[in-house]
């Protein structure tokens, strides 16, 4: 099965376009205000308007209050939603909207107790939470606690680069993977020739997985 993408942290008009063009599945706006990677919902709504077809884009919001979230929805409209912080399912699913839960690495043990708290969430993005951050830090986890076979997508986060991501894949099989700082030039300013390198080690990792049926 393909490895979906999704590029986060996406500030720019021309990075979300290049990060399409390139093939990402999908493309990250953080609307919480303690990130350098902060966009207005003015400029996100610009992004998303500019996003060609099948290209999803993904509001992130980590530990912020229903107003604010509301407000966002209404100028952005997003696809789809994605809760980095500690919220519950209650305050996720008051949107009605089809929502990614993170899942901080360093502090969950049981992925199947977090995941089941949370049985509405479209799937699980593994972050690694390192050292107190909340986010973008470009720093990994241990893979080998990736669960194969979960029964609900896991997007693979935390210190992705074009020079791990391919080992990533191999290690843990996972739905998709999510990069930000890895392919950055400065926080919030993609990269295009490290996003192209990015995507072409998930490609060709993901290639390696499939045996002679076509089965992964
Ligand atoms: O990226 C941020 O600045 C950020 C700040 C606060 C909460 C979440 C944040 N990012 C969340 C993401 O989805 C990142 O893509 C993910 O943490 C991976 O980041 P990186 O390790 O830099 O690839």
């Amino acid at each position: 099965m393909r490895v979906r993408v999704k590029c986060c942290g996406i500030t720019r008009v021309e990075d979300a376009l290049a990060a399409s063009r390139l093939g990402a599945d999908a493309v990250g706006l953080i609307f919480t205000r303690r990130s350098p990677r902060y966009v207005d919902p003015r400029q996100a709504a610009a992004i998303r308007m500019a996003l060609p077809p099948f290209v999803t884009a993904v509001a992130l919001f980590m530990d912020d209050d229903v107003a604010w979230v509301a407000q966002v929805l209404n100028a952005v409209k997003p696809d789809l939603l994605q809760f980095h912080g500690a919220e519950p399912a209650a305050f996720c699913e008051i949107f009605a909207r089809p929502y990614l839960k993170a899942v901080p690495m360093a502090t969950v043990g049981d992925l199947g107790a977090y995941a089941a708290a949370h049985p509405r969430a479209a799937g699980f993005l593994l972050d690694a939470h390192a050292a107190g951050e909340a986010g973008g830090s470009g720093c990994t986890f241990d893979w080998t606690r990736v669960p194969r076979d979960f029964p609900r997508p896991l997007v693979l986060a935390g210190g992705l680069t074009p020079d791990n991501v391919g080992d990533a894949v191999r290690a843990t099989r996972p739905w998709g993977v999510d990069v930000s700082s890895g392919v950055e030039s400065a926080p919030g300013v993609k990269d295009e020739a490290k996003l192209r390198r990015f995507l072409d080690e998930v490609r060709r990792a993901e290639s390696g997985l499939f045996d002679a049926d076509g089965r992964g």
